[in-house]
């Protein structure tokens, strides 16, 4: 029998060879072309050992893409002795910052012979960038995170701020002036479309817990700080602190007794008597990053209204995780405020007039929660083409059922049109002013991600269906699409339910209507 020739995949074998090995004693079979020598795998095999007896001297490529990822043989590459001779391998090994090969795998700016007018070379520059990026640095860590639940570590952060991609989650704005961004990108020609990228492919992680705790609480509360701080000096020191990844802050609006219904919070600040500091005392629920902030920007009661004031963590702050349908790894957060002291300096805007502080900052956040649900939205799709494509059932690949064609069709149509209107708002940000957004894009903005998470919806309905058993399955085959059944809501909740915001799109609209009559 022959003996085991690690890793030398550039050995020749033939098909008559691999038969000879079909025991027990030295047990091979061929997958894509290549040889494989399960001898001392067949025990620890996840699926046992009989099925590997069973293809012994074999060619198991169809059974294999039928019940396994490719990625599963990459990892496992050092069981792999040789190729057949005169024949190569044909499936394609995706390599750190690939683009997808998949129909619609890629927005359609990304895909050879399309065309669009929103993106210059500097976009593809900083895609091709942030992409391999993710795909060496973010990727692995985020998978381990979403898993174990632990919190985005120390060195990933400042990885993240060396290359200046958590100065990239604010958006553009002076924060980034004088910055060289990777991909060669000045920080000065930073806009929206390359806010979207950098979103986007964040996103590519596919590990939904993780992508908020990789400060998501500072991306939605820092924008707020640069923009209605008062007091510059402070201002510019917490931005430094976090964007070196130094410090860390999260938005604490909601509670226990209102969400949306800002009106309804119950976190009051009470000025001292000689005027110079407040007095804050409540609770905040579901914040995100909470657990490891070192700044909060919270929304409280103050006498004629509602005001947003930073307030940097004290022992008078009590911290607590709670457990959701993601991972722990985003950090969500019960907080109690305990008579916390804070310098009137700290407050954002005008006392009483928080509304206008919130809500103008919603704008990026929601923005932002579109552009990364609509590219999950792909992956998801993407991962129904490859499965439709290699699944084997009734004898025939799963995409010969018009039935699953027709769900790919809607996922597909679903996720280009979420995409389409994205751009379309995106090229609106990129020409406003901040005020004219703040003003004229909160309806469209809301209609955005509301549509979205319901095409999330049904795009999570029909790919759990199309993976059937590993729809509902940690891991393997369907890893991807359980994944994002289970967290769509994510979405569909934080920042602005779809209802208020579908309702924020039309009263905005009625708003802006004419006196015109039927
Ligand atoms: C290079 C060869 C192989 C390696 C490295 C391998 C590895 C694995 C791994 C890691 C799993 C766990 C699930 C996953 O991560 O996808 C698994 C599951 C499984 N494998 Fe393999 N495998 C190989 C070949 C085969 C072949 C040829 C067959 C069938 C003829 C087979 C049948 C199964 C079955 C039935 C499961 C359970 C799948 C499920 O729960 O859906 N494996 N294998």
């Amino acid at each position: 029998m022959a003996q085991k020739d690690s890793q030398d995949t550039s050995k020749r074998l033939t098909r008559e060879e691999v038969a000879k090995n079909n025991t027990e004693d030295s047990l091979w079979c061929i997958v894509d072309h290549k040889v494989y020598d399960l001898t001392d795998f067949v025990d620890a095999h996840p699926g046992g050992n009989v099925v590997l007896q069973q293809v012994a001297g074999q060619d198991a490529t169809q059974a294999f893409y039928n019940l396994h990822r490719h990625e599963v043989l990459q990892k496992y590459s050092d069981l792999c002795i040789g190729t057949l001779e005169g024949e190569k391998s044909e499936v394609i090994e995706p390599h750190p910052g690939d683009l997808s090969q998949v129909p619609y795998g890629e927005p359609l700016w990304l895909t050879p012979a399309f065309k669009s007018p929103y993106y210059k070379e500097s976009h593809r520059n900083l895609r091709k960038a942030v992409r391999e990026f993710v795909d060496k640095d973010v990727y692995p860590e985020a998978q381990q995170k979403e898993a174990d639940g632990t919190y985005i570590s120390q060195e990933l952060t400042d990885k993240m701020a060396a290359n200046n991609l958590l100065a990239m989650r604010l958006g553009p704005g002076k924060h980034l002036y004088g910055k060289k961004l990777i991909g060669d990108v000045k920080g000065e020609e930073f806009d929206y479309f390359h806010d979207l990228i950098v979103a986007q492919e964040l996103a590519r992680a596919n590990a939904r817990g993780f992508q908020d705790g990789n400060m998501a609480g500072m991306m939605i509360s820092l924008t707020a700080v640069r923009q209605w701080l008062n007091n510059d000096a402070l201002k510019e020191k917490v931005t430094q602190e976090c964007l070196s990844g130094k410090k860390f802050m999260c938005l604490a609006i909601t509670e226990a007794f209102a969400g949306s219904d800002v009106a309804g919070l119950r976190t009051t600040a009470e000025k001292t008597a000689d005027g110079k500091h407040y007095i804050i005392n409540g609770t905040k629920k579901w914040i995100t990053n909470g657990m490891f902030a070192d700044y909060f920007v919270t929304g409280c009661r103050t006498p004629k209204g509602f005001s947003v004031i930073l307030v940097p963590k004290s022992d008078n702050i009590e911290t607590k995780r709670i457990k959701t349908s993601y991972s722990t790894a985003a950090a969500t957060t019960y907080i109690q405020f305990d008579n916390v002291k804070v310098p009137t300096d700290h407050l954002l805007g005008k006392e009483d007039n928080g509304f206008i502080v919130i809500m103008s900052n919603f704008n990026h956040e929601r923005w932002a929660m579109a552009c990364s649900v609509i590219r999950w939205m792909r992956t998801v799709t993407e991962e129904c083409m490859k499965w439709a494509n290699q699944r084997i059932v009734f004898g025939k690949p799963l995409n010969q059922q018009p039935v699953i064609r027709a769900k790919l069709a809607k996922m597909i149509s679903l996720t280009e049109a979420c995409q389409a209107q994205l751009e379309i708002i995106t090229y609106q940000m990129c020409n406003m002013s901040y005020e004219q957004q703040s003003k004229l894009l909160g309806g469209p903005i809301g209609l955005l991600k509301s549509y979205a998470t319901r095409c999330a919806h049904d795009v999570a309905d029909d790919a759990t269906n199309i993976f059937g058993g590993r729809g509902l399955t940690q891991g393997g085959m369907g890893k991807v699409v359980e994944q994002f059944h289970r967290t769509y809501k994510f979405d569909a909740i934080l920042g602005g339910t779809e209802e208020i915001l579908a309702d924020l799109g039309v009263r905005q609209a009625m708003k802006l209507m004419p006196k015109a009559m039927l």
